[in-house]
């Protein structure tokens, strides 16, 4: 055996520019601390609504926390917010405000949570929204977790009421699904999983909201279509998943999914009534054979 030159064990440092510079990006703000740690939301020339309304665009569900609280806006070069009349007023460093110009870093308190200001561009604000993605995704299938895709929910049926526009819940189970695990392992079970995520993904439309709320359990949100188009689409869907092949390894085979559909509606006017319904629809699309959808109301 030879002994290691130099040209063997030294290690050249590559000369480089530095990190990839930061995409241009918008200001943000960042909760940093209290309820809602980790949300972010991007500011444009239009009023950002920070609060405790399910249709405030940073929704912080505290009781400390007005319904409106505060807008942040960009506006002629300059960062502004204003407080909207909050219980507990808008503090920026501690000072409270009525209007006031922000700064890259200001702290803004709203009741008992934190945000911070961070102006564009800016190396914090990519690593604050990969801190984001990673607690409010899954990291198999890149779909909302279910803690996140709750919340996104609980959100659009605010709209879908406001709006007085129509709302539907899917919740789609892959069938069978331990026999892939018992045969192919854990991984070989995720691999499936990953590739009829990807068949799921490819059949909703920009507005629709999808979540991993499970194991092989995933939610899909319909926001503004007739329950005859929901119905529609998931057959679609279902139809989709029982067509294409998944395979791990060498090995291919044909999976099925069942499927629940709730509507919004006075049988289903919140969230927890709106999920049960689509739970219950699914349970019974089970019960009947699997690889079929049920609809709350239908046949209960
Ligand atoms: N590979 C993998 N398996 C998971 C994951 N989460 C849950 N599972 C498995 O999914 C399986 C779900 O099994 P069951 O709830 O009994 O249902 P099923 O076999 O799909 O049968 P039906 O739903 O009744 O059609 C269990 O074996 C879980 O261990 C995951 O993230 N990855």
């Amino acid at each position: 055996m030879t002994a290691p030159t130099d040209r063997d064990t030294t290690q050249r440092t590559q000369i480089s520019p530095g990190p990839d510079a930061p995409a241009p990006h918008s200001a943000c703000v960042v909760v940093i601390h209290g309820e809602g740690l980790g949300k972010r939301a991007d500011i444009s020339t239009d009023p950002l609504v920070v609060g405790r309304s399910h249709e405030a665009d940073l929704y912080i569900p505290h009781p400390s926390v007005s319904r409106q609280h505060c807008a942040v806006w960009h506006e002629h070069g300059r960062y502004r917010i204003r407080d909207l009349g909050s219980t507990n007023r808008t503090r920026v460093n501690e000072r409270v405000i009525d209007v006031s110009d922000l700064a890259d870093g200001d702290h803004v308190t709203v009741g008992e949570s934190i945000l911070k200001f961070i102006s564009h561009a800016s190396v914090e604000a990519r690593y604050h929204e990969e801190v984001h993605q990673l607690a409010s995704h899954d990291s198999l299938t890149d779909f909302s977790n279910r803690r996140h895709f709750l919340e996104l929910l609980e959100k659009e049926i605010a709209r879908a009421e406001h709006q007085r526009r129509a709302l539907s819940l899917a919740i789609l189970d892959v069938d069978h699904f331990k026999r892939i695990n018992d045969r192919h392992g854990h991984p070989g079970g995720d691999v499936v999983l990953r590739q009829i995520a990807a068949l799921v993904r490819s059949q909703l439309r920009a507005d629709e909201l999808v979540g991993r709320i499970g194991g092989e359990e995933f939610a899909i949100v319909y926001p503004d279509a007739d329950p005859a188009a929901v119905r529609i689409r998931c057959e679609a869907l279902r139809e989709t998943v029982a067509r294409s092949s998944v395979s791990v390894g060498d090995s291919a085979m044909q999976m099925t999914v069942s499927i629940g559909i709730a509507h919004l509606g006075p049988a289903c006017p919140d969230r927890s009534s709106l999920m049960r319904a689509a739970d219950a629809a699914l349970y019974r699309a089970k019960e009947t054979g699997r690889n079929r959808i049920c609809v709350a109301g239908d046949g209960d």
